[in-house]
């Protein structure tokens, strides 16, 4: 089996759960994608790393990450499982008034083409606050992908990024 069909295998058995359920934009819908219990998966982890290399092999960044919490393990992942040498990074979700008061943790982002991830994306809002904190930071955001895309491609595409996902909502019949 490939690695992108063992992924959604696993998707499909460990995180999708199907009810009523209030989105992170505030949305309902009727399934949920749990992909913390995915990238968090002791066998599915480094597949996620290799199909989100293999899925953006062809872009050049020397850094991947996005908005914490979601899209911390798939950059982690991507980190240990890409064959290009990567840093991670961790765009929080509000900047911190102690200790170096970054918003952006991990090796410097400034003056860097970066990679920013995200475990699904429905509006895109998420995904687009790291864009911004990034480019506030002097990062030059290459493009966005993910490992599910629940319909936020013109939302990303709109603002001005190429938008890529390993999988849809279709690919696993929701
Ligand atoms: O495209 P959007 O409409 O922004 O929705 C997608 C976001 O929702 C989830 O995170 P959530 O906000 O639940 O927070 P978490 O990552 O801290 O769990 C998911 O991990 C994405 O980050
Ligand atoms: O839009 C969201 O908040 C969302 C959808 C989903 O399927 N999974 C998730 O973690 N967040």
């Amino acid at each position: 089996m490939s690695d992108r069909d063992e992924l959604l295998a696993l998707i499909d058995e460990l995180a999708v759960v199907r009810g009523r359920v209030v989105l992170s934009s505030g949305r309902e819908a009727d399934y949920y994608v749990d992909l913390r219990r995915v990238t968090l998966h002791h066998r599915a982890a480094p597949l996620v790393g290799r199909v989100m290399a293999e899925l953006t092999a062809d872009w050049d960044y020397s850094a991947v990450g996005g908005l914490t919490l979601g899209a911390d393990p798939v950059a982690t992942a991507m980190l240990h499982h890409s064959p290009r040498p990567l840093d991670a990074f961790v765009v929080r979700k509000a900047g911190k008034a102690h200790g170096l008061q970054r918003r952006i943790e991990g090796p410097d982002v400034a003056g860097r083409r970066v990679l920013a991830v995200e475990d699904t994306s429905t509006t895109g809002g998420s995904v687009l606050t790291a864009v911004d904190a990034l480019r506030e930071a002097g990062a030059d955001p290459v493009g966005v992908a993910v490992i599910v895309d629940r319909g936020a491609g013109d939302a990303v595409r709109d603002a001005g990024y190429e938008y890529r996902a390993a999988f849809t909502s279709k690919d696993l019949q929701l």
